[in-house]
């Protein structure tokens, strides 16, 4: 199983976008990768409320993306974004083609978004990958608190929320039962103490070429 970091994963995604493979196209393989996934997992996925938190980076886009063919494929998304709207030009482009399907988009607010968290079946973190570092803020900590302490099943995408690319664990940092690492194991998901919080990890292909790895 293939191990990189940041300025590695970097360096593969420019090598693969210099070969014609778009950030674009690899956004929607993630969010395919994903969508595809979490069907699998899901029992009875059609009658199934599934919750996409998504942040402001690619990470989000990956869920825009993710509830757009989870919507094609029969199953119920709500998007919630967790930290303002999308700011990246491919996650712009996903936010508003989920829109335009017809996806419910809110916006947490705190005390008011728990219940929405109660009545879902499922949850997928797209709120913060590779580019997080630091600490999570306080609203962010107490709606990952909520969700620990509900049923639902809980899917991450790439990287769980608070825990840094280099397995650093912020205070608060998502728990997942499922993680879907994009390409490639990223350090964070090696490390013994992250375990908590990965869950189980599984690699998606995202449609990079083998020898876009040679770095
Ligand atoms: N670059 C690429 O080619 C691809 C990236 N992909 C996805 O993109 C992710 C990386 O995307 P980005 O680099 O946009 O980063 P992220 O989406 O991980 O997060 C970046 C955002 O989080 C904010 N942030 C970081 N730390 C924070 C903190 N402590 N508190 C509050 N906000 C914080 C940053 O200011 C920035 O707005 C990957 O993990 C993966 O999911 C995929 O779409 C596949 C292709
Ligand atoms: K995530």
């Amino acid at each position: 199983m293939r191990v990189v970091n940041a300025s590695q994963m970097k360096q593969i995604e420019k090598n693969a976008n210099d070969m014609g493979i778009t950030y674009y196209q690899m956004m929607e393989n993630a969010g395919m990768c994903v969508a595809d996934f979490v069907r699998k997992n899901i029992k009875d996925f059609e009658t199934k409320i599934i919750l996409i938190l998504t942040g402001t980076g690619n990470n989000g886009g990956d869920g825009f993306v993710a509830a757009r063919i989870i919507k094609k494929f029969g199953g119920n998304p709500l998007i919630m974004m967790v930290d303002g709207p999308p700011k990246t030009i491919d996650a712009i482009k996903n936010f508003n083609k989920a829109k335009d399907c017809g996806i419910e988009i809110i916006t947490f607010e705190k005390d008011k978004s728990i219940p929405i968290i109660w009545g879902s079946d499922a949850i997928i973190d797209a709120v913060y990958g590779t580019g997080f570092h630091g600490e999570l803020n306080d609203n962010i900590k107490s709606l990952f608190s909520a969700i620990s302490d509900s049923d639902a099943i809980k899917f991450a995408i790439d990287i769980p929320s608070g825990v840094d690319y280099s397995g650093e664990i912020s205070d608060g940092a998502f728990k997942a039962d499922f993680t879907i690492a994009l390409d490639s194991l990223k350090n964070a998901h090696m490390k013994e103490n992250t375990f908590e919080n990965c869950g189980r990890v599984v690699c998606a292909d995202i449609g990079i070429p083998e020898e876009c790895h040679k770095i």
